[in-house]
């Protein structure tokens, strides 16, 4: 559990059960079948909209094809109890069991695409068994009645029997939900939401997680799909592998907000209602009313709540508060294994080509223990993919890395992060609404910490770079500043063997410079190895113990910072001599 995440989760869980109670008393008075059976849909398509949430909501991949989930579970439950004389309460399971391992071969093909790619590859998957469940004649399919024992068949006389199922199935989605939500699986799926090339920099295995999280979802809405065919008897391909179904998944979560366990229950409650109200007294004159209605509430939400109706409502009218931060404490000594006798990253002819271009090109260079490498050069001279180059976000097509001896180049990102390479991005991307402290931790659960040790990581990675007091604050709230030091103690909440910094100076006025310099300053006393890429000249030669100056691919020039800005290779190609007349002037 993340620290600080039990009292918001009993905060929420009272809320919940106030909010349930509510409703099945409300359920109790409904003596109409119709109003019964929306009072059912309600948490049906709560809980189809917390599956979609799970996965996309928290990961940030969205999926046009949850459909497939719930039909798998639909028809498990209606073959299972026509065909082999399965319970529902043995059949729901049996169909989330299957859309679990439905989810695993749905992962494996499509995780390797992103963004647009990934959401229309999931739109095959429910057309593709909607097909195959035509072509094998199960046009509609029949659940047996068997109302002399409603409670063991799910077949009650009185309808409100379905809601308390619904509702029951619902407390068991949103417990996950919220047990995702202030764990460590969420916050590592909200940092691949936020950023995949930064999480998986930070130690994050992508894959592993993702699909995960997709288990679980597909889990989730085959039991949904499941309790679904109990309440309407009957199964056809396109109630259940139809369009219409992703959508209505998709639209609760978009509506009510997505990120959090609220958003596809506020989406649900305001959502179904209106849908099958409207499709009640206008059906027969408008067929098709219910995706009118859905198709509205996304143009709707795009236009006035972007991020969705529970984020703009909570932004508008409640202020959280800030806990006080975690009391402050001297961090335990930086966990630097004693280095072999060589450098310890050593690279050799390193390179990589874009089509024709040559980005990097035979460039060779060591870092010592405890020393700060300077990497400079013009834009696009190629120092950016180099660092790519070494912790393995880009295959190197030349050359070779290795950490203290031991070889890094052919490895995974996240494998490079676990033997020691920490990496801060040019571009910081903060997750806005969580506290420091929670931003700062994603680096500890990359490099394998848990619970009390990942916490006490991330707390003393925030204190070496002089944010403890606002270990609570919403990361949203910090300055340009503030962002670079918390991506920086997160790459030290990694407990890194060397820190590889792109631009961590970059857009900060003089003092602010300083002070960034002074935390870089105090790592290097405390034994930190450093690599970093900067543009800004002063500070380099106030920090940095050597240069590496590349230039169009190739290594220029390297040595000792005054000697280096006096090559007159590195003057032409890169500082120009009003630069030095005024640096030497000074
Ligand atoms: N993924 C990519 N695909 C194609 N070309 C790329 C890619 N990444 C970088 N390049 C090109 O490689 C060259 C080196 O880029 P790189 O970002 O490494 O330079 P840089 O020295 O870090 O620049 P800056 O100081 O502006 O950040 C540039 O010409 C850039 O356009």
């Amino acid at each position: 559990m993340r620290p600080g995440a039990l009292p918001r989760l009993r905060r929420d869980a009272f809320v919940f059960a106030a909010l349930l109670a509510a409703y099945l008393l409300l359920s109790g008075f409904v003596t109409n079948s119709y109003y019964q059976l929306m009072l059912t849909l309600v948490p049906i398509w709560a809980v189809m909209g917390l599956s979609w949430n799970l996965f996309s909501g928290y990961v940030g991949l969205i999926s046009f094809g949850h459909a497939v989930f719930f039909g798998i579970g639909a028809f498990t439950v209606a073959h299972g109890m026509g065909g082999w004389g399965l319970t529902p309460w043995l059949g729901i399971p049996l169909g989330a069991l299957l859309g679990a391992i439905a989810a695993v071969f749905i992962g494996l093909p499509t995780f390797r695409l992103r963004g647009h790619y990934f959401a229309l590859s999931m739109l095959a998957f429910p057309l593709v068994l909607l097909y195959v469940a035509q072509f094998l004649g199960w046009q509609e399919v029949s659940l047996p009645m068997k109302r002399e024992e409603p409670l063991l068949w799910l077949q009650f006389t009185d309808p409100r029997g379905f809601t308390w199922v619904a509702v029951g199935l619902l407390v068991l989605a949103f417990g996950i939900s919220l047990a995702v939500e202030n764990s460590r699986f969420g916050l590592t799926l909200m940092a691949i939401r936020q950023n995949e090339l930064a999480a998986e920099a930070s130690g994050v295995n992508l894959r592993q997680w993702k699909m995960l999280a997709l288990v679980l979802s597909g889990g989730i809405a085959a039991a949904a799909g499941g309790l679904y065919a109990c309440i309407l008897l009957v199964v056809t391909p396109e109630a259940v592998f139809g369009m219409l179904t992703s959508a209505q998944a998709l639209t609760v979560a978009l509506f009510g907000g997505v990120g959090t366990v609220w958003g596809p229950l506020v989406g649900a409650a305001v959502l179904i209602p209106l849908a099958e109200t409207l499709h009640a007294e206008l059906g027969n004159i408008i067929p098709g009313i219910q995706g009118v209605v859905y198709g509205v509430a996304i143009i709707g939400v795009m236009l006035l709540a972007p991020e969705g109706v529970f984020w703009t409502l909570r932004d508008r009218f409640a202020r959280p508060a800030v806990p006080p931060p975690p009391p402050l404490r001297a961090p335990a000594p930086l966990r630097i294994p004693p280095p072999g006798k060589g450098p310890l990253l050593r690279v050799e002819g390193i390179g990589k080509s874009f089509g024709g271009l040559r980005a990097v090109d035979d460039v060779s260079f060591e870092v010592m223990p405890g020393e700060i490498l300077g990497i400079i050069g013009p834009n696009g001279a190629g120092k950016t993919t180099l660092f790519n180059l070494v912790n393995g976000v880009l295959p190197a097509d030349a050359g070779t890395a290795w950490l203290d001896g031991e070889r890094i180049t052919g490895r995974k990102l996240h494998a490079i992060c676990r033997m020691g390479v920490g990496r801060t991005f040019q571009v910081v991307r903060s997750f806005p609404r969580l506290p420091l402290l929670d931003n700062v931790l994603i680096g500890a659960y990359g490099a394998g910490l848990t619970g009390t040790a990942a916490t006490a990581a991330a707390e003393d990675a925030l204190f070496r770079v002089g944010l403890s007091a606002q270990a609570a604050r919403p990361a949203g709230q910090l300055t340009n500043k503030g962002l670079r030091l918390m991506e920086l103690a997160r790459a030290l909440a990694g407990q890194p063997r060397i820190l590889l910094l792109d631009e961590t100076l970059a857009g900060l006025g003089r003092e602010e410079c300083e002070e960034v310099l002074a935390v870089l300053h105090r790592l290097r006393d405390e034994g930190m190895t450093i690599v970093i890429i900067e543009h800004t000249m002063h500070a380099m030669l106030k920090l940095a113990d050597r240069f590496v100056v590349i230039d169009r691919g190739r290594k220029l020039a390297e040595g000792a910072p005054r000697q280096v800005v006096e090559d007159a290779a590195v003057i032409e190609a890169y500082l120009g001599r009003k630069w030095l007349a005024k640096t030497c002037s000074t």
